[in-house]
């Protein structure tokens, strides 16, 4: 369904030879460096540019919230939507910050939204089943919300843009990107189930039971990585790895966010490998199976500041790394230009 190239190592000297030719210690703009070569064998280029930068909130609601695992109910979903329209969410205050362009994506949100020009409605269903008892969705369902997130991204990157942040927005989607985690690396429920909004001990326990249930269910089964997110996805995660595939294909730069934003880059990346050249993990969130998820991956976050809200929020304050990494790239005088001795 999607091509996504490994990344083109022939730059790669030259890139190395102009970040080690700046004014500084080598390698002493650490993680920025990395982030300046990631994006520079992205665009193929030693001129790089974040151009038109969006930020795309998917929300959906999820069926599994009948099991009692979520601290809030499930009306917060459309609510923290109808805040987001307003303009009154971290994620709004934060996107005006860094002057990113955000929309919000109803995916599968179960209740009424109004028609507005920040909102883009892209619903599947009013929220999917209870995974515990039936698959979250049909396949079909999870083939259009792919599709669905492939043709958004496509849009934003026919207006200009080249890097693109996701975030999500939906109750109970903890326990669906917990199911998946351990679904697609063979973890316990246990070893993935986490807080989410702030439920004590005793309530991550029954959550990691009512995963655990999930987990039994589809047992014995060998299921490709679609098929996982048919039966334990949300039509948000499902619609996020559609569109960060798409990204990766467009050779935009992907930014993600915390738990539920990373397991859908897990699915992506299990079902392309190479997609995982173009991502960024901005942060590192307190949820606890996040850390182990991205250890998985291989792959280590941006920030470390116990956050654990979604919404795109550790993307958007990560941003200015971002900026900052390409800056120095474009701005930055050589040894030879500014006539400094090297070591
Ligand atoms: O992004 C994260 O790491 C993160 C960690 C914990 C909670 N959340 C947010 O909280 C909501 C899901 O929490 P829950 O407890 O209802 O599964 C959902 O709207 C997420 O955006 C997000
Ligand atoms: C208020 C609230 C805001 C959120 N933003 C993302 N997830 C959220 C969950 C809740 C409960």
């Amino acid at each position: 369904m999607f091509t996504i190239p490994e990344l083109n190592q022939q730059l790669d000297a030259e890139i190395q030879h102009c970040l080690n030719n700046k004014t500084k210690p080598l390698g002493s703009l650490g993680r920025l460096e990395s982030i300046a070569l990631q994006i520079c064998r992205i665009q193929q280029t030693l001129k790089p540019c974040l151009s038109q930068p969006q930020m795309l909130v998917f929300a959906a609601d999820h069926g599994v919230v009948a099991e009692g695992i979520s601290l809030f109910p499930q009306a917060v979903t459309q609510q923290m939507v109808l805040n987001f329209i307003q303009g009154g969410a971290a994620i709004n205050c934060f996107c005006r910050q860094h002057g990113i362009e955000f929309r919000v994506v109803n995916a599968g949100v179960n209740g009424e939204l109004p028609e507005d020009s920040i909102l883009i409605d892209a619903s599947i269903a009013k929220g999917t089943q209870n995974f515990v008892t039936q698959p979250a969705m049909t396949m079909e369902q999870c083939e259009q919300a792919l599709t669905k997130g492939a043709e958004l991204v496509d849009d934003r990157h026919k207006r200009g843009a080249n890097v693109i942040g996701f975030g999500e927005m939906g109750i109970g989607n903890t326990t669906s990107a917990a199911a998946l985690m351990a679904a697609a690396l063979g973890l316990s429920a246990a070893e993935c189930a986490g807080r989410g909004t702030g439920l004590e001990k005793t309530a991550v326990e029954h959550k990691a039971k009512v995963i655990q249930k999930a987990l039994k269910r589809i047992k014995g089964e060998k299921l490709s990585p679609q098929q996982m997110l048919a039966e334990l996805g949300g039509f948000e995660i499902v619609m996020m790895c559609g569109a960060m595939l798409k990204a990766a294909e467009l050779k935009m730069l992907v930014l993600v966010d915390g738990f539920i934003a990373t397991s859908a880059a897990l699915m992506a990346s299990k079902m392309h490998p190479n997609f995982i050249d173009y991502a960024v993990f901005c942060h590192k969130s307190k949820e606890q199976g996040h850390k182990k998820m991205l250890k998985a991956m291989g792959v280590e976050a941006l920030l470390d500041l116990d956050m654990r809200l979604g919404e795109g929020s550790g993307v958007a304050v990560a941003y200015p790394l971002l900026v900052s990494a390409v800056t120095f790239v474009n701005e930055m005088a050589s040894f030879d230009s500014a006539g400094v001795d090297n070591a």
